[in-house]
């Protein structure tokens, strides 16, 4: 959440990193009830004179001073979101009503990280905003798929019956360094799993000490990955920009889980295996955006290829790890 401040940087104080470099005039408030989340991840901020942090859940209400609210509280990965599914509900209806709230008693603009789950199974391929999905409103996805969708509908509604300024982001799936080690999506688990198989067994062993590669059946589902930086981006310039989407932000380059397990492997570690294992149900077949809307009004599209963001990735996977290049 960002609130404007007058008080612009002092030539005495280094220019900020990026992301507080967008938002030099801005002063940042944090809210997160550190359910996926990490303090660790702000620790550079803390501190900060413009910056503060707050633990809160979204699902209780929150009463700030602000001029523009980033909402993305809700768990994203597919085991978090499952581990308790009435919370995540809560969380996408109930927060995204808090956050609306807040919104008008304030008069802010409000921006919601919504999903490509939206499209569910996707009977239409790729997908434009303008496709309804093809959701399971009873499956084990649906708290966060349903829930998403029922937190478009309030954004559109606030806006309609109340004049709220909206934005609302489908983004797909968005990889990057900082990612919980086991947050458990595909991207995190290729590249964690690649490291802790030590590749000095033999050339000519598999990895039978490591983990291997766990590629869910049956391998040839499809994803498109979007590169964190890329994303972030995208977020600004819809905030910034006038159009309230819905706007698909990702990266259209498709690739099977397959593909991606024997890109992880050719690109960190040779020796790693790749098995598949058993799948969970509702597992969407395809995924992949058109962006022509993000390109036409947001003047945005990805710029990081999976090849480029996979070892940018693994360079903070093993910092944390404590696995070098040399294990
Ligand atoms: N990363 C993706 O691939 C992706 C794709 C589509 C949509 N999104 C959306 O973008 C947003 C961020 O995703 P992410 O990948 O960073 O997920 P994440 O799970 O890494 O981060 C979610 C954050 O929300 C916090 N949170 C969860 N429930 C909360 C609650 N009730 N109150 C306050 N804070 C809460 C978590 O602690 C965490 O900091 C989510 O809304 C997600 O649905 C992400
Ligand atoms: O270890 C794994 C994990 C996952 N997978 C597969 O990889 C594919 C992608 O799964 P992920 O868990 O990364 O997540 P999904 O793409 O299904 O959803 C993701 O993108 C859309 C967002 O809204 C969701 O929040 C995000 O989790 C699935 O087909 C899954 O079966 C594996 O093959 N192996």
């Amino acid at each position: 959440m960002a609130g404007n401040s007058s008080d612009v940087l002092s030539p005495k104080q280094p220019p900020l990193p990026s992301p507080l470099r967008f938002s030099k005039f801005f002063q940042v408030i944090v809210a997160d009830n550190y359910f996926t989340g990490s303090k660790d991840n702000l620790k550079k901020w803390i501190g900060h004179p413009r910056f503060e942090l707050i633990r809160h859940d979204v699902t209780e209400p929150l009463t700030i001073e602000v001029d523009q609210i980033y909402h993305l509280a809700c768990p994203a990965s597919p085991i978090f979101y499952k581990y308790n599914p009435v919370k995540t509900i809560k969380t996408n209806v109930i927060g995204t009503l808090n956050m609306l709230g807040l919104a008008k008693r304030v008069g802010a603009r409000i921006l919601l990280t919504s999903t490509s789950e939206l499209y569910g199974d996707p009977l239409v391929h790729p997908q434009p905003e303008s496709y309804w999905g093809n959701v399971n409103p009873i499956g084990v996805r649906s708290c966060y798929d349903e829930g998403k969708r029922v937190a478009e509908t309030l954004m559109f509604d606030y806006h309609r019956q109340h004049g709220i300024e909206i934005r609302v982001a489908r983004i797909f799936n968005t990889y990057g360094p900082r990612m919980n080690i086991d947050d458990g999506r595909v991207v995190s688990n290729f590249i964690a799993q690649a490291i802790r198989c030590p590749s000095f067994l033999s050339q000519s062993l598999v990895c039978f000490s490591g983990e291997p590669l766990t590629v869910q059946s049956p391998g040839t589902q499809t994803r498109s990955f979007c590169y964190v930086s890329d994303l972030v981006d995208g977020l600004i310039r819809l905030m910034e920009g006038s159009d309230t989407g819905p706007i698909n932000l990702g990266n259209p380059g498709e690739f099977t889980m397959l593909e991606l397990a024997e890109t992880v492997k050719e690109l960190i570690n040779p020796d790693v295996e790749i098995k598949v294992v058993e799948n969970t149900p509702d597992d969407p077949r395809q995924r992949k955006p058109i962006i022509t809307k993000a390109m036409e009004l947001l003047g945005w599209e990805p710029k990081v290829k999976l090849r480029d963001g996979l070892p940018l990735m693994e360079e903070d996977f093993r910092l944390r790890l404590g696995f070098d290049k040399k294990n």
